[in-house]
């Protein structure tokens, strides 16, 4: 079987796209390929097995429509989370040196004959001293890979780091608070890296910058919609904090002399994206040619040699009691389970069966199928041939 990609983001599939796939313009394709772009809910039919995302945040993708309809999310988290510290940290750097302001003084000074352009440079130099970070406090929200990354390199050029995360994580370098609110309070730097999710939206607003250090700054890496942006211009115009860095270009955050803006270069290293793209495409192939779950937000991991002439997979509610009733079935059928994995997540589980049907007729087969999809609970049940083996033998 063809099946048919759908790229919602440029992806060289050369490499990949060949006996498995296709990429094709369908409104109606078994996967979606994507990076931050978002993907339209009528893509989500009965036909669709997966939705790729190269890239960390799936914000941009109905994961409960997605899970009820039973298509795995992929994504590949940590795989930029170098590239996202290495550009927090040059930021850092900014709001603490003004870089750009001498360089672009140089560039316009004029010299006469009397005097050497170093001269002129360094007469003014007193006009840009900055500040050092070591010794000062970086606060960051959400303490996962791309958090305790930053927090590790910052400890070492000599931060005091603290931090706030749902869930403790007991990190070497990190003094972990019990509120966003005293980590805003103590920090002369705080960094965003949480998911956008409904608990996430708007977290940060008026209340928490009235509590900020007049001389601290605020660096948005996770999302722009975690931050009120009416908020940050009011409180920033009152001096309420010192600045504001946001990877999220927002109108009504242009133009101020407080705030700078990046187009989203979080992730935007040659070796993040080309990293990324690589592991999504290996993960697809794997998922649509052999059922493998490696990183989804939604589908437990499971991951099975396919050494068998054909497979069943199947995504079920766990509280349906399904696991059950998929092995009773499988037993009434007389259906050889040679090997079999299972796995669950979240009141999900995904099993993979490798079977052979080499004693059934493909009417057996589909009805089969059919039998297993219609159970109470059952979200996808697909059944795979393995494309290398022929003239199956069992022992
Ligand atoms: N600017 C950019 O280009 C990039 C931005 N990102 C953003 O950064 C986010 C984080 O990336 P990673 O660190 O790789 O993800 P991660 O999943 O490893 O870390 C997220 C952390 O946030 C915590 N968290 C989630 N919801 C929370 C809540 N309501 N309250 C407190 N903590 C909560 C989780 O427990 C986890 O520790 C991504 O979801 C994405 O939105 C990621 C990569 C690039
Ligand atoms: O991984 C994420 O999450 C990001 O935000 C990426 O770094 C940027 O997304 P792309 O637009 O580069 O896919």
């Amino acid at each position: 079987m063809m099946y048919q990609v759908k790229k919602i983001d440029p992806f060289n599939v050369t490499d990949f796209a060949g006996d498995v796939f296709q990429t094709s313009d369908t409104e109606t394709p078994d996967a979606v390929l994507v990076r931050s772009s978002q993907v339209d809910d009528s893509l989500i039919t009965k036909r669709l097995l997966l939705v790729a995302r190269s890239g960390t945040g799936t914000n941009t993708i109905n994961i409960d429509a997605c899970t009820e309809n039973g298509t795995a999310v992929f994504n590949t988290p940590g795989v930029n989370a170098n590239a996202v510290k290495e550009l927090i940290i040059q930021n850092l750097f900014r709001c603490v040196r003004p870089l750009n302001e001498a360089i672009s003084m140089i560039d316009q000074l004029h010299v006469g004959n009397e005097e050497s352009l170093q001269e002129a440079a360094e007469s003014q130099r007193k006009d840009y001293i900055g500040q050092e970070l070591y010794g000062k406090t970086l606060g960051i929200l959400g303490l996962g890979t791309i958090g305790q990354q930053l927090a590790d390199a910052c400890y070492h050029m000599g931060m005091q780091i603290i931090g706030y995360n749902r869930s403790f994580k007991n990190l070497r370098h990190v003094q972990q608070l019990e509120t966003i609110e005293e980590v805003m309070a103590l920090s002369d730097f705080v960094v965003l890296l949480l998911p956008l999710t409904p608990q996430t939206e708007h977290l940060i607003t008026a209340e928490q910058f009235k509590l900020m250090k007049k001389s601290a700054f605020l660096l948005n890496f996770g999302r722009g919609e975690l931050v009120d942006n009416p908020a940050v211009v009011d409180a920033l115009d009152h001096d309420e904090f010192a600045g504001y860095v946001s990877d999220f270009p927002k109108a009504e955050l242009q133009h101020h002399s407080k705030i700078t803006l990046l187009p989203h270069l979080g992730g935007n290293t040659t070796e993040a994206l080309t990293h990324s793209a690589n592991l999504i495409l290996q993960n697809l192939l794997d998922f649509l040619e052999n059922g493998t779950v490696r990183s989804s937000v939604n589908f437990p991991r499971v991951d099975l040699p396919f050494i068998s002439p054909h497979r069943l997979t199947f995504f079920f509610k766990t509280q349906e009691n399904v696991m059950a009733k998929i092995s009773s079935l499988l037993n009434k059928r007389a259906l050889p389970v040679m090997e079999m994995m299972n796995n669950n997540q979240n009141g999900f589980g995904y099993t993979i069966v490798n079977t052979d049907f080499s004693d059934f007729s493909d009417e057996q087969v589909t009805n089969l199928v059919e039998e297993f999809a219609s159970m109470k609970g059952m979200l996808r049940v697909r059944k795979l041939d393995h494309s290398n083996i022929e003239n199956w033998q069992t022992d």
